[in-house]
């Protein structure tokens, strides 16, 4: 059963999205449909998620607590995304907050058995935000399958930390907690490897970037809206109207897309 726009009211969504912050820290749990994010939230805290093998269990976002070191966190479990161009509400629902709820952490949950088709969305939220925290989930699949992975050599490659786990059978979430906490607290600072693209894509792109900084004012990586504004993604400028109150799609920036483009 599709979750429609009309639904659900884009009101309600929002409303829904800025969780009020209570002190502690708010941390994202994103990922692929079916990578484990809902079970994972589960046993961090207690509650129950709806989980299943099947795709879009998750349609909006739900959230608990959990403290952990003497900090208090809140995890908001997002529906299940393959990418940040949102292409269904689902989708818009995790790249809006991903995006506008200004999560301390984001962890990026992949399932280990299809690591490359996961990664895409690790390199794209990495594009956003630089606190984010890989969780390598369905190891006990992955042995199974006899798929062996370099986990300090994909941490080393991606640039932020990578914790392994078999979320339905607990393996590896004390870990996971004691990470998502060295990062929400600054103890870790993840530096994640930039992508570069093609000279002139980076050329337009930092151009245009110069231009957005004084509008975004450090809420949303310029370098990153430079890159989708040259994509053409209108449903991240309907988000960036919504939650930012700045409006990209006015003439001037259409114009100077299209002279960065020229
Ligand atoms: N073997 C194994 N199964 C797991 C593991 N983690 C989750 N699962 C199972 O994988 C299926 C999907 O898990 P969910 O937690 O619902 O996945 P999700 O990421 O929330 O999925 P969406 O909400 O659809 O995006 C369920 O049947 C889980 O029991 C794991 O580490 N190992
Ligand atoms: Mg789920």
């Amino acid at each position: 059963m599709g979750l429609t726009n009309q639904a659900t009211g884009f009101r309600t969504l929002r409303e829904n999205f800025l969780p009020a912050r209570t002190g502690g820290y708010l941390v994202a749990l994103a990922g692929n449909p079916n990578a484990g994010k809902s079970t994972i939230f589960n046993v961090l805290t207690g509650l129950r998620q709806h989980t299943g093998n099947w795709p879009g269990k998750t349609v909006l976002q739900a959230r608990g607590k959990f403290t952990h070191q003497g900090h208090i966190f809140t995890l908001v479990d997002l529906p299940g995304t393959y990418s940040l161009l949102a292409n269904s509400v689902e989708e818009q629902v995790a790249r809006d907050f991903i995006c506008f709820g200004r999560p301390d952490v984001t962890v990026v949950v992949v399932d280990a058995t299809c690591l490359e088709r996961n990664l895409n969305l690790v390199l794209q939220v990495t594009e956003t935000t630089t606190a984010v925290v890989v969780c390598l989930n369905l190891m006990d699949e992955a042995r199974r399958k006899n798929i062996v992975i370099d986990v300090p050599l994909l941490a080393g490659e991606l640039g932020v930390p990578v914790v392994p786990t078999a979320a339905r059978n607990g393996e590896g979430l004390a870990r996971l907690k004691d990470v998502i906490a060295a990062v929400a607290t600054g103890a870790m600072r993840p530096v994640p490897t930039p992508i570069i693209y093609d000279k002139d894509i980076e050329t337009a792109a930092s151009q245009l970037a110069r231009q957005l900084q004084p509008l975004l004012r450090g809420r949303l990586n310029a370098r990153w809206v430079a890159l989708r504004l040259l994509e053409g993604d209108a449903t991240l400028l309907q988000g960036i109207q919504q939650f930012l109150g700045v409006d990209l799609s006015e003439p001037g920036i259409k114009l100077q897309v299209k002279e960065v483009l020229a």
